[in-house]
């Protein structure tokens, strides 16, 4: 469960008005994390920033001290323009004995504390704050970040800089949903909470779920007494030439999840079998029955030439649920007639782009969309009236008002055919009978966690799209009754 900067800072408030010692809890939550790790022959490295973040960490440097730890406090900005909280915070430091410099905690130093900048980060690191944060990162030791690595936009993930590589992020309170998605994940570590005694049952119902949150109460029905026809019929189309593989592992992927029948129609040279999944049904993309379909997917191989963009066209005007992905959102960014045909729609849309492709189809660079995932998939799904899967590191979900991110997967997903995967799972939990909403968050949640199996359990660094799906229908299993 993630929150916004601003859900957080509500609570923050509701807490104060009932007069509660936020910051001494969350320095004494900070002061236990260290004492319970580290022994105290050797000092600590206590980073203390302009704000209440760094009133956080002069609490824990204080009861650190009172438990006879030796502590390096660097408190580049001085106590002078600190507030109310944290110059009271300092104040305690300096009774216990406590005195700061403006230097770089050294290397004699076993771990160090991060209190620099947490939520409050709204601006670009000016260069002296840079240059602290870099000579901190290079000495090589455990960082525990205080609520989230400086350096880091706690509300969309962004980097403000070169933040402080963490170890360890103690969030208080609530995490705050920066720390799920795009650049951030590669700075925060092991990410941990501490709700400082808070229960904000309001807040946490509007909270951002993880897609794994999502999936606990998807069930996908298998009644004794059923047949192929009642987990539905999807055409598959693209495989253009040379791209045939994609077609085929969305297909695989498919047929894996449970999909009762899968044609995969190509645009490019059609094999009379794929030998790898002979329950495949291979045809020529125009001798497909689009219509007699319970459900599309245009777009692993499907190339940008006139005819995908024909069936594209067909494909927006049908009745069908239709899942897009690569090139058919490529088509559908480059074409406005084809962004108005897909806003009517009754039956749902799916677009599952890669932060490339949601530049395109926002007319805005990557660069952009990744500086801003959740507002970039909110506003694809604004813009297609489509649920919106933004895919990346902490893939971002979109349905309506509806929004997920998910936390399963890594870079060992880093490799062409993955998206194609997804696409193929997405449709066939929507031809079993989920929602699009459903669809989308355990697919991106089981495609994760297929991967993951095979990464701790075989040792892989990198999955492969066609040993992911072999893995894919055991993580299924729990969801079907
Ligand atoms: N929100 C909560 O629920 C709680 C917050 N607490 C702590 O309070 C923190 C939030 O405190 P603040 O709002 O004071 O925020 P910060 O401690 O993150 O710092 C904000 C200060 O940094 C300055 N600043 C922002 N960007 C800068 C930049 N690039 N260069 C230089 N200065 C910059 C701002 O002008 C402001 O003075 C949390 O992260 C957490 O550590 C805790 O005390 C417990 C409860
Ligand atoms: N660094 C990463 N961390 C987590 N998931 C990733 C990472 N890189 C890629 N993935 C996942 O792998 C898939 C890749 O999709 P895509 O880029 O469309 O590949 P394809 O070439 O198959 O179309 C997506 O589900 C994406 O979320
Ligand atoms: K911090």
């Amino acid at each position: 469960m993630f929150h916004t900067v601003s859900q957080l800072r509500q609570i923050e408030q509701q807490a104060r008005k009932l007069g509660l010692p936020l910051m001494q809890r969350a320095g004494r939550a900070a002061a236990d994390f260290i004492s319970r790790r580290f022994g105290k022959a050797a000092p600590i490295g206590v980073l203390v920033g302009p704000g209440n973040n760094g009133g956080d960490a002069l609490v824990a440097a204080t009861l650190l001290r009172q438990l006879g730890y030796t502590l390096s406090v660097c408190m580049p900005a001085g106590p002078g323009n600190l507030p109310a909280d944290a110059a009271t915070a300092y104040l305690d430091w300096q009774r216990c004995g406590g005195t700061e410099s403006t230097q770089a905690p050294t290397g004699t130093c076993t771990v160090i504390i991060d209190g620099l900048f947490g939520l409050g980060l709204n601006r670009p690191l000016e260069p002296n704050w840079q240059a602290l944060i870099t000579q901190v990162n290079q000495l090589g030791k455990p960082i525990l970040a205080l609520d989230v690595p400086s350096g880091v936009h706690a509300d969309s993930g962004a980097l403000l800089g070169a933040p402080i590589q963490a170890r360890w992020t103690l969030s208080f309170i609530g995490q705050a949903r920066g720390l799920a998605t795009g650049a951030a994940c590669d700075y925060t570590g092991l990410c941990l909470l501490d709700k400082l005694g808070l229960s904000a049952p309001t807040l946490d119902q509007a909270a951002l779920p993880d897609t794994a949150t999502v999936a606990q109460t998807i069930r996908i029905p298998r009644a004794a007494d059923s047949h192929k026809g009642s987990y539905g019929t999807i055409c598959i189309i693209g495989g253009a030439e040379g791209m045939t593989g994609a077609a085929l592992l969305a297909g695989r992927a498919a047929l894996q999840a449970g999909a009762g029948k899968v044609f995969t129609g190509l645009l490019g040279p059609v094999p009379s079998a794929d030998l790898a999944r002979p329950e495949l049904m291979l045809r020529p993309a125009d001798t497909l029955l689009m219509d007699a379909a319970d459900l599309i997917l245009l777009g692993p191989g499907l190339g940008q030439g006139a005819p995908a963009a024909d069936l594209l066209h067909h494909a927006l005007s049908s009745q069908q649920p239709l899942v897009l992905d690569a090139d058919a959102l490529n088509l559908l960014a480059s074409d406005p007639r084809l962004t108005q045909a897909a806003r009517p729609r009754q039956a749902p849309t799916v677009l599952t782009p890669h932060p490339a492709e949601a530049a395109r189809l926002l007319a805005c660079s990557t660069a952009e969309v990744q500086q801003h995932r959740y507002d970039a998939a909110a506003a694809l799904a604004r813009r297609y009236h489509a649920t919106i899967v933004l895919k990346g590191a902490g893939t971002v979900i979109v349905d309506g008002a509806l929004m997920a991110v998910n936390q399963s997967g890594s870079a060992a997903l880093a490799n062409a055919g993955q998206g194609d995967l997804l696409s193929g799972l997405i449709a066939a939990l929507m031809a079993q009978g989920l929602t699009a909403w459903q669809a989308t968050c355990l697919a991106t949640r089981l495609h994760g966690c297929a991967s993951d199996t095979l990464v701790n359990r075989d040792g892989r660094g990198i999955t492969l799209a066609n040993d992911v799906i072999a893995e894919l229908d055991r993580h299924l299993a729990p969801y079907f009754r």
